[in-house]
């Protein structure tokens, strides 16, 4: 499955919507023994959720917006398919968030890509299942410190954290992704072992998850974080 929604490949209401029909299928074909998540743009994996979606919307829009995003993390994590994420560019908050649902990460070696959960440059606080996906990826203390700082890391540090399981040469992904798919059959159970816990926690607390996150992010605060997030990028970009 390659993202390909340009500029970024922001993970907007449609564009998540799109992905989880696309692995609904996938997960139905007798035929598919796996995935592989790439993206078609230059430099860029995923930014992550769009930021269009939480500013200035409606509640009833935001609602709709975080069941979308749920139901990406629920079939992702909760997938039966072997999932590889195969990370050839950037791939901040969300986009981290998407690699960490896969069972293994392969990341392009250029040291200006970076990945991570920086919900808090954006003065927001990452949901509980943002946070256990990375704590069971990289454990409790590199999680803590790394949502309190907001933390990118560059592919080596991504390495030796342990938020990636192998550097590849960038016009290499691709061939390490197939390697790499190609060693692995069928999940056995040990992965739904693993995950369920974790699953069945966002699962029993959804709706007050989707009250949560609207009742956050539509705050006065909230939103003018936002804005001079989406400020600060725009300026970067001159
Ligand atoms: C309680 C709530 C919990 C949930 C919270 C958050 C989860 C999230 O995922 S929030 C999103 C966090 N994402 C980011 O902070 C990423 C920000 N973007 C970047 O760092 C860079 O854009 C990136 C490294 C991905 C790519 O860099 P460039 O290739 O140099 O592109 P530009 O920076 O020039 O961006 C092009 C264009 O896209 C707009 N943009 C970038 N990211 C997003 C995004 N996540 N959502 C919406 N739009 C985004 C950027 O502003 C530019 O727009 P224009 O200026 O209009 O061209």
């Amino acid at each position: 499955m390659s993202l390909q929604n340009p500029p970024v490949n922001s993970l907007s209401l449609e564009f998540l919507t799109d992905i989880c029909i696309s692995v609904e299928k996938l997960e139905m074909d007798k035929t598919c023994r796996g995935l592989i998540i790439t993206s078609s743009l230059p430099k860029v994996f995923s930014a992550g959720l769009d930021i269009m979606e939480m500013y200035g919307k409606s509640p009833e829009r935001c609602g709709e917006f975080w069941r979308a995003v749920q139901e990406m993390w629920l079939k992702l994590y909760g997938s039966n398919m072997v999932t590889i994420a195969a990370i050839n560019g950037s791939s901040p908050a969300g986009g981290c968030l998407m690699s960490m649902t896969c069972d293994y990460r392969i990341m392009a070696d250029n040291p200006r890509y970076s990945i991570g959960l920086n919900e808090t440059q954006l003065g927001i606080v990452a949901p509980f299942w943002f946070k256990d996906t990375m704590t069971n990826t990289v454990g409790h203390r590199t999680t803590e410190l790394s949502l309190q700082l907001g933390q990118m890391y560059n592919p080596a540090e991504a390495l030796k954290i342990g938020l990636v399981d192998q550097l590849v040469p960038e016009d290499q992904v691709s061939h390490y992704s197939h390697t790499n798919h190609d060693q692995v059959t069928t999940p056995d159970r040990s992965k739904s072992m693993m995950r369920k816990p974790t699953i069945d926690k966002l699962t029993s607390k959804r709706e007050a998850d989707i009250q949560n996150f609207v009742s956050f992010i539509t705050k006065d605060s909230i939103q003018k974080s936002i804005g001079m997030y989406l400020e600060m990028l725009k300026k970067r970009k001159r």
